[in-house]
């Protein structure tokens, strides 16, 4: 049953004064408040190691809320549901402090003691967190308690495997929700229902029609304050083994037999389970790896990577990842899923190409007409949609064909933009629904597709950079495809209104 108000909870948010939380979570809060969607028996502690008042945090939240533009009227009376918690959660002696403001708290808001504890701070201390809240008793609750854990989720699969042993000694699986805000996205939760709700697609989606499939995500942005973080991770980590693969997984996926979280990801982990493993040795057939030297983006000059403030100026790490996936199943044998993702591209976007096998044969080339293939273009973001390419008569006294596409934007329908994706989590955790999360199979079948593509890069040094600011990355991109025939669409040529 699908509730409609979310249920009396307090929040405790770890990393109240960080940047995820002022630029996504209070701005999400504030809207799910101001659609009456959160209940009024609802309050956050937030919690930093440095020292505010209340009064000073609810400012604090005030501003993120304005600076996002979010509509006023509400804003006051919804700061007053947020309290303040000086806590070092490294240091053991002040979580008593913090569970007798939760106790109050919980009894104040007639919260029945349900619990949700958002970790948004740096991964380093997520185990220590969870052991800790067992510890000094925030667990030991009557209400629901769930824990909100960002990513990254571990640095290889051994980290992850550590990670996920500590926080389990203190939460069951089902009381984990592991963020991937790709999940939350409005396009990319449409997957499933453009697969599986269309009679037009579903016959089609495999590999006696689809000759392959090409997912981009670019961004514009270089590594901007989050150097430090990106030399440890790269491109490979910090959007491959998390978002890219989630989107594979719902592209490749069989039907459930239910739409439920269970069904979903166990779904979603079968195809992850299928992927095809890549050895060491043969990284380099299906893998390339990029980093951005200087280049013009929007007209400026913008600095190489190794130029960026806290990194290494001779680092190894790439900012841009290529790869040719392969899933050893019935469906999908033979057909390749080319992702790339990186940072300092030509544009911010995210789509999905689905390209269709050519027919048998071509009836109208006597009259100088090549066909194009088909495709199903899914437009994640800037813009959501759907856009289907196909080929028709060209009007008047001829057989000649010609391109046409079919579209459909999410703008034409909704008229207003569509939630925020952490906006859409943050309902789902509040909610108790972790379909959109990643389970732990998940997150573990994805490091081991993962970690022999960088060992073997952290073994060799790269010739970077290797490609300029403001492109689609390195020439060995392009050439990935050509060695199997087939090329990249030109992305920025495919959105909905050109
Ligand atoms: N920012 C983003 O866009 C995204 C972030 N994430 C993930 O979200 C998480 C948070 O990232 P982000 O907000 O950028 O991080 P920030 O570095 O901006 O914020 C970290 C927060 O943690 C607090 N903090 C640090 N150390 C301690 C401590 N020992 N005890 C208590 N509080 C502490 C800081 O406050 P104080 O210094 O006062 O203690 C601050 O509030 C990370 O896991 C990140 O990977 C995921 C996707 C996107
Ligand atoms: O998780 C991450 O995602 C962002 C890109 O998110 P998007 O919603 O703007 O597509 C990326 O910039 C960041 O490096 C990564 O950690």
């Amino acid at each position: 049953m699908i509730q409609t108000n979310t249920p009396a909870t307090l929040v405790l948010l770890f990393g109240a004064t960080g940047d995820l939380a002022k630029r996504k979570l209070y701005p999400s809060l504030y809207n799910l408040y101001e659609k009456g969607i959160l209940s009024e028996q609802f309050a956050v502690i937030g919690i930093a190691r440095r020292r505010l008042t209340h009064e000073q945090y609810r400012n604090w939240v005030k501003d993120s809320v304005e600076t996002f533009g979010m509509p006023q009227e509400k804003i006051g009376k919804f700061i007053r549901h947020f309290y303040f918690q000086s806590h070092d959660v490294t240091d053991e002696n002040s979580y008593r402090e913090l569970k007798g403001l939760a106790d109050e708290l919980d009894e104040k808001y007639a919260a029945n003691g349900n619990r949700i504890f958002y970790l948004a701070m740096s991964p380093e201390f997520f185990g220590t967190v969870a052991e800790s809240l067992k510890e000094y008793g925030f667990t030991d609750t009557k209400g629901f308690k769930r824990l909100v854990i960002e990513k990254p989720f571990g640095w290889d699969l051994s980290s992850a495997v550590e990670l996920n042993e500590r926080i389990r000694s203190a939460f069951s699986e089902k009381e984990i929700y592991r963020i991937d805000h790709y999940l939350g996205k409005e396009m990319v939760q449409n997957i499933e229902v453009i697969r599986f709700a269309n009679a037009i697609f579903e016959p089609l989606w495999n590999n006696r029609y689809i000759s392959n499939i090409q997912i981009t995500s670019g961004e514009t942005l270089g590594v901007e304050e989050r150097g430090r973080y990106y030399e440890k991770n790269g491109a490979l980590r910090d959007m491959v083994q998390n978002h890219m693969l989630q989107i594979v997984s719902l592209l490749a996926m069989e039907p459930p037999i239910r739409l439920t979280t269970d069904e979903i990801r166990s779904e979603k982990v079968k195809v992850l389970r299928a992927l095809h493993p890549i050895e060491k040795k043969d990284v380099h057939k299906y893998f390339v790896r990029g980093q951005y030297g200087r280049g013009i983006i929007g007209g400026k000059e913008v600095p190489a990577y190794r130029e960026e403030p806290m990194v290494d100026p001779n680092s190894n790490t790439e900012t841009f990842v290529a790869g040719k996936l392969m899933i050893d199943n019935f469906r999908w044998a033979g057909v390749p899923f080319y992702i790339r993702t990186g940072k300092r591209m030509q544009a911010k976007t995210l789509k999905i190409v689905v390209q269709f096998k050519d027919i048998p044969m071509n009836l109208y080339y006597r009259n100088g007409s090549s066909l194009n293939p088909n495709l199903l273009v899914i437009h994640i973001q800037p813009e959501e949609g759907i856009t289907l390419h196909l080929n028709v008569k060209k009007s008047g006294r001829t057989m000649e064909t010609t391109p046409v596409k079919l579209n459909f934007s999410n703008k034409n329908v909704d008229g207003i933009n569509t939630p925020e994706a952490y906006e859409k989590l943050l309902y789902d955790i509040l909610r108790g629904d972790a379909t959109n999360f990643t389970h732990w199979d998940e997150v573990a079948y994805s490091w081991n597709f993962v970690d022999p593509i960088s060992e073997a890069w952290a073994e060799e040094k790269a010739d970077f950079p290797n490609y300029a600011a403001g492109t689609f990355g390195p020439k060995a991109a392009d050439e990935l495809l050509q060695r199997d025939g087939f090329f990249w669409w030109p992305i920025t040529n495919l959105n909905i209104d050109d």
